[in-house]
């Protein structure tokens, strides 16, 4: 059958023909609001990379979760600034009972407590070289050392409530080991999101100003851990070994570049299948919508629209609270 039989035209026609035809919509529920979280009372740091994006401290996080909260976006992804001071070789302030991961998280579910939160656990914010991991004699990032650390970090985060703790450190056999420390601990509600396929990506650089990893990276780069930019074969490995190691989601970073990798995964796996649009796509957005040169709530929109056709069930974004709101309207 072909034209005039066939006029793919006649249901864009109108607005209700197009709503019942459309495939996939956004909700709020599909997002999770991402935060940095500094020391301090009523600080708010602007992040110069990331323009409306501020590091918070605990009292200023606990109004963005109330925001969270209020427009039923279900989670938050706390990423830690802890600021030099604290920062060393072997990284050991990321499991301090005390540090400022836990003691957010403490404070985010005596207030909060259905709001889902999901920690990072990586080295790099307390590393002094800015790694995500334990270094050797040569700068390369040992695997088995860094697991170990990892365990602490992750203990510590469920021992504070955390609802997920989420590996974005790509060592190898880390959710098998994380996954067996935490049920060894009793924490068996504790889920794991597997930062599986991460990509050795130049959109992270913003967030590495916001976490102030940065500088302690210098030149150095993360080659030898985050996947190839020219690989999707090796990511749907990547995610198998993770879903066999006890993830309960996955994840694909960065976002928008990746969609091809999305919908792989999705369709081989059929897991829950996370994606994050990081820091430096939130730059490129925000910049060209300040310039005048787009329209930044229809490109938003559209952005994460894309996410959800690809695949996504969640889609991590510095936009949520943005986005949940124009999706009410307000
Ligand atoms: N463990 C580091 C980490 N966790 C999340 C991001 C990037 C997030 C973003 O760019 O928004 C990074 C940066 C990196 O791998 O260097
Ligand atoms: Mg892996």
């Amino acid at each position: 059958m072909s034209f005039p039989a066939v006029r793919m035209r006649r249901m864009r026609r109108d607005a209700f023909s197009r709503a019942l035809m459309r495939e996939h919509t956004l909700l709020a529920t599909d997002l999770i609001m991402v935060a940095f979280v500094i020391e301090g009372e009523s600080q708010r740091e602007a992040v110069p990379s990331m323009p409306g994006v501020s590091r918070l401290s605990i009292d200023e996080l606990l109004k963005l979760a109330g925001e969270c909260v209020r427009l039923g976006i279900p989670a938050l992804a706390l990423f830690p600034s802890p600021g030099a001071s604290v920062k060393t070789e072997d990284a050991r302030e990321a499991w301090n009972p005390d540090g400022l991961m836990q003691r957010a998280t403490r404070a985010l579910k005596a207030t909060y407590p259905d709001l889902g939160l999901i920690g990072d656990v990586a080295l790099d914010p307390y590393t002094t070289h800015g790694q995500d991991g334990l270094i050797d004699e040569h700068g390369y990032v040992m695997n088995e050392p860094t697991i170990e650390a990892l365990i602490k970090m992750s203990l510590a985060q469920a021992e504070a409530g955390m609802d997920f703790v989420a590996p974005s450190d790509m060592m190898d056999g880390r959710i098998g080991a994380i996954r067996e420390a935490l049920e060894n601990a009793g924490h068996i509600h504790t889920r794991i999101l597997a930062y599986s396929a991460k990509y050795a990506s130049a959109f992270y650089g913003p967030f590495r100003d916001a976490v102030g990893s940065a500088g302690n990276l210098g030149k150095g780069n993360k080659h030898t851990y985050q996947m190839d930019v020219g690989n999707s074969d090796e990511a749907l490995r990547e995610i198998e070994l993770d879903i066999h190691e006890g993830a309960d989601a996955v994840m694909v970073k960065p976002g928008m570049p990746y969609l091809d990798v999305l919908r792989r995964v999705k369709d081989a796996f059929g897991m829950p299948t996370f994606v994050y649009q990081v820091s430096g796509e939130y730059a490129m957005l925000k910049a060209a919508a300040q310039n005048g040169w787009l329209d930044e709530k229809a490109v938003v929109l559209e952005s994460l629209t894309a996410f959800k056709r690809a695949g996504a069930d969640a889609i991590l974004t510095y936009f949520a609270v943005d986005a949940a709101r124009w999706l009410r309207g307000e």
